[in-house]
């Protein structure tokens, strides 16, 4: 940790505004050995450390003027800048860019972990994050409720593993039966990709109700699974009663076959996991559904977010968390708002946020592999809340022990599943 004493022979203080507070800070810098000058657009050549200390959690507006200049010169300047509590320009609940940033080498911030660090735009801008607790105890801290848990596989797994052992004596129906529903034509990969996830996972058994023309893919790449090819809702009924969690999405599409197949899945009462155009189609004008008596997950990247809300990509991504609340209060279901930082919502106001994850991750068939995931911890036995959050993490920790092995560019989806498979044991 940098403490003032250390960086005292540094130039790096700016002072804009002589409020009190700001007063007795600037006081105590320059007893601290910290000269002050007044801001003129310039730093100075010879600093080798920028403390940032300009905007902090208060911030609601676009940066403007002084304060934005400062940012756009601490930026252009070649020392590391040092963030303290939160990047100036950054919001502190949303993550989002309020017009510029400071792009800080390292950031300390104190008291509790804001939200905006570890969501949307933070980690690109916070650079490696440190937290102090200062001198408060936990009385103090807890006085300040969370707004959100931060939460990552390692976190998962320090004190238990992600998932009990299995008894000895367990057999493949103790272990859930996932129906995995999706894939028209030319979509194949999506459902296969999912059902793939949901076997390496653990599921006991998995199935898929897909166009017939799939189930050769399907069964060609994963002959462990189960395919049924179906042309109509009716055809899915069978299946149905053999299942104990259904997935619905990957590949599903938005002709009137998809819409049969999605109505067949709405009308049962077996925990769910909506995924891709499942979610599209729930959100279309005249649809109404909501889950209160049901164990659902919903999966929206933003833009199926977006679509659910009726709102735009730019709103769900100025206030991820609220937007995650959202779907969930309105559909009575989990949400995993999806994206970096992605945060879980459920229906009750729980809020998580998962720090796992890479920008290798942004490539096609990357949600088909999640929705296998979690449909495969429903299938387990984990609650809705607990698959979410364990299955988000899951699926980012695996994506990011790929990326550390061969890289971020050029990872694919399928490269997860042997990675999952670890880490699920
Ligand atoms: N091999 C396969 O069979 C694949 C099938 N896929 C299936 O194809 C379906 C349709 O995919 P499309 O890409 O056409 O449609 P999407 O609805 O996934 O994406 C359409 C638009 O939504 C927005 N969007 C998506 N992700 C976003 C994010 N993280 N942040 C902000 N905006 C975002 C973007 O504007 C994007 O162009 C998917 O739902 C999936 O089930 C894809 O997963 C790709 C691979
Ligand atoms: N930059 C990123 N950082 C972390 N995770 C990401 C990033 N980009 C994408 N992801 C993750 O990758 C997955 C993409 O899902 P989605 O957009 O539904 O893909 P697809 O529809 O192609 O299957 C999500 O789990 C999302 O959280």
């Amino acid at each position: 940790m940098i403490t003032l004493g250390e960086v005292d022979s540094h130039r790096a203080a700016l002072s804009l505004s002589e409020s009190q507070a700001r007063t007795r800070a600037r006081t105590e810098a320059e007893a601290a050995g910290v000269v002050a000058t007044i801001f003129d657009s310039n730093l100075p050549d010879d600093a080798d450390l920028i403390v940032d200390a300009l905007l902090g959690t208060g911030l609601n507006a676009v940066v403007q003027g002084t304060f934005a200049d400062a940012i756009w010169a601490m930026n252009q300047h070649t020392a590391p800048v040092f963030s303290v509590d939160i990047p100036s320009g950054l919001n502190a609940s949303t993550g989002q860019i309020m017009g510029s940033a400071v792009n800080a080498e390292s950031t300390l911030t104190f008291i509790g972990l804001k939200p905006g660090l570890i969501t949307c735009d933070g980690p690109d801008v916070c650079g490696e994050l440190y937290f102090d607790k200062l001198a408060l105890s936990k009385v103090e801290r807890d006085a300040v409720p969370a707004q959100a848990q931060r939460v990552s596989y390692y976190l998962l797994t320090q004190d238990a593993p992600l998932l009990m052992p299995r008894t000895r004596n367990s057999h493949k129906g103790h272990n859930g039966h996932a129906l995995l529903l999706g894939g028209d034509a030319g979509l194949g990969g999506a459902i296969s990709m999912a059902a793939d996830a949901c076997c390496r996972v653990g599921a006991g058994l998995t199935s898929c109700a897909t166009r017939p023309e799939n189930v050769s893919v399907v069964l060609a790449r994963r002959p462990e699974c189960m395919a049924a090819g179906v042309n109509s809702g009716l055809e899915v009924q069978p299946l149905l009663e053999r299942a104990t969690v259904l997935a619905c999405g990957p590949g599903l599409g938005r002709t009137s076959w998809a819409e049969l197949l999605l109505q067949q899945v709405i009308q049962s009462d077996l925990p769910v996991v909506l995924d891709a155009d499942a979610l599209n189609i729930i959100a279309s004008p005249g649809s109404q559904t909501e889950f209160s008596e049901r164990d659902v997950v919903l999966t929206p990247h933003p833009g199926e977010a977006a679509r659910l809300l009726d709102s735009t990509i730019a709103d769900v991504q100025s206030d991820r968390l609220a937007a995650a609340t959202a779907i969930a209060e309105t559909y009575h279901a989990v949400v995993i708002l999806k994206g970096h930082g992605s945060v879980i919502a459920g229906p009750d106001g729980r809020l998580a946020i998962c720090t796992d994850g890479n920008p290798g991750m942004g490539t096609g068939g990357m949600g088909d592999v999640l929705t296998g995931v979690v449909a495969g911890l429903l299938a387990q036995g984990l609650s809705p809340w607990e698959a979410a959050v364990r299955g988000a993490c899951l699926h980012s920790a695996a994506a990011d022990m790929a990326a550390d092995s061969d890289g971020v560019r050029g990872l694919l989806a399928t490269d997860l599943l042997p990675y999952i498979r670890q880490l699920v044991n």
